[in-house]
């Protein structure tokens, strides 16, 4: 807000008049521009809406109109001659580069948007909106959608890969021989242990539908000899005779009863001693992006963000003990905390 009380140039009830619409915000029009691949061909220097549209099979004037929104995002500039370049921000959804096209799309696909759609709902019942509104739950969605689950994974690849490395450099890996992730699609943390591991040999569990993109992303790293697939539901089973189990990411997915399932189905298939890593976003107390996690998990599984203490109980109640807590380095404006237990020796 400016000193006038303007937001933007504008005065607040018209800036609120541009925020509200669902449907002109920045993820939509950017999911369009990333649909598009508009970046790309803006990545060369400024082009017009003509040059674009002939370039990826779009209707010039339309195109011309959509890209003055992505003006108002900051996505593209206006330029002399009706030509448009594209920003710093826009840059980020280029297809040939590493960028947020890929998450950009998977969080504004339809398995995403429709529940957010119910956001009253799930506050007022305290019930996620996925099944209602998909007639599915959030990952079964997946299987019957094989664009959005593709979008999804890339993503999940590309921002496991960094925590992933952080990992490695947190944990100790020596000695490891049979590393189980659980819930490990798309092979990324995986990938990055048995890096640091290289006389371990790997296991990675997830549902059907999410296995052959780990199994491409562990033949893509030269990792296929090392490690093996298993399609299968986490709350049933996981591989046993792991001597670490990993749960990336997996327990802020599921509500209270759940995970305590799925930690009690890991320890009944660990061995005495074995260690089990829980690496997922924390509540620190203080507001932060992580509330922004929180509240997808809600919607979307009835999932949520937990309090290293309530990992930690978790962890206990399933059986795991000499629990040790640590932090990610360089996720502080979204913590990501390291839960390392081991099986007792009674059952
Ligand atoms: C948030 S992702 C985390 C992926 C990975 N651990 C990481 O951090 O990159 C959750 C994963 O759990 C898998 N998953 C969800 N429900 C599952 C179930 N019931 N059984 C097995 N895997 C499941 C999903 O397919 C997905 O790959």
């Amino acid at each position: 807000m400016s000193e006038t009380g303007d937001s933007g140039g504008f005065a607040p009830i018209q800036a609120l008049g541009r925020l509200a619409p669902y449907h002109w915000s920045a993820g939509l029009v950017m999911r369009g521009l990333a649909e598009l691949r508009i970046a790309d061909q803006l990545a060369g220097g400024p082009r017009t809406a003509v040059q674009v549209a002939a370039a990826i099979g779009a209707h010039a004037p339309s195109l011309h109109r959509f890209l003055r929104v992505c003006v108002l995002h900051d996505l593209v500039t206006a330029e002399e001659g009706g030509r448009f370049a594209l920003t710093d921000r826009g840059a980020l959804l280029r297809s040939d580069v590493p960028s947020l096209r890929g998450f950009t799309i998977a969080v504004n696909a339809p398995g995403m948007t429709r529940p957010w759609e119910q956001i009253a709902d799930v506050v007022r019942t305290g019930r996620p909106a996925s099944e209602q509104v998909l007639g599915t739950s959030h990952w079964d969605h997946y299987a019957k959608h094989p664009a959005e689950a593709r979008a999804y994974v890339e993503t999940s690849a590309t921002l496991s890969a960094e925590a992933a490395d952080a990992l490695v450099r947190t944990i100790d890996c020596t000695g490891v021989r049979r590393v189980v992730d659980v819930g490990g699609s798309p092979g990324t943390v995986l990938a990055a242990v048995l890096d640091a591991a290289p006389q371990a040999h790997g296991v990675l569990l997830d549902l059907d539908w999410a296995v052959p993109y780990a199994e491409a992303e562990l033949a893509r790293r030269g990792l296929a000899g090392r490690t093996e697939t298993v399609g299968g539901d986490f709350r049933v089973a996981v591989p046993p005779g792991g001597d670490l189990y990993l749960l990336k990411n997996i327990l802020c997915d599921l509500d209270d009863d759940t995970a305590a399932t799925v930690l009690s189905v890991c320890a009944a298939a660990a061995p005495a001693g074995g260690r089990l890593v829980v690496v997922d976003w924390e509540d620190t107390g203080d507001t932060s992006h992580v509330h922004a996690n929180d509240v997808e998990f809600m919607v979307l599984t009835g999932g949520r963000v937990r309090t290293g203490d309530e990992y930690e109980e978790l962890l206990r109640a399933a059986g795991f003990e000499q629990v040790r807590r640590t932090r990610l380095s360089g996720f502080d404006r979204a913590p990501i905390v390291v839960l390392e237990g081991r099986r007792g020796t009674h059952d």
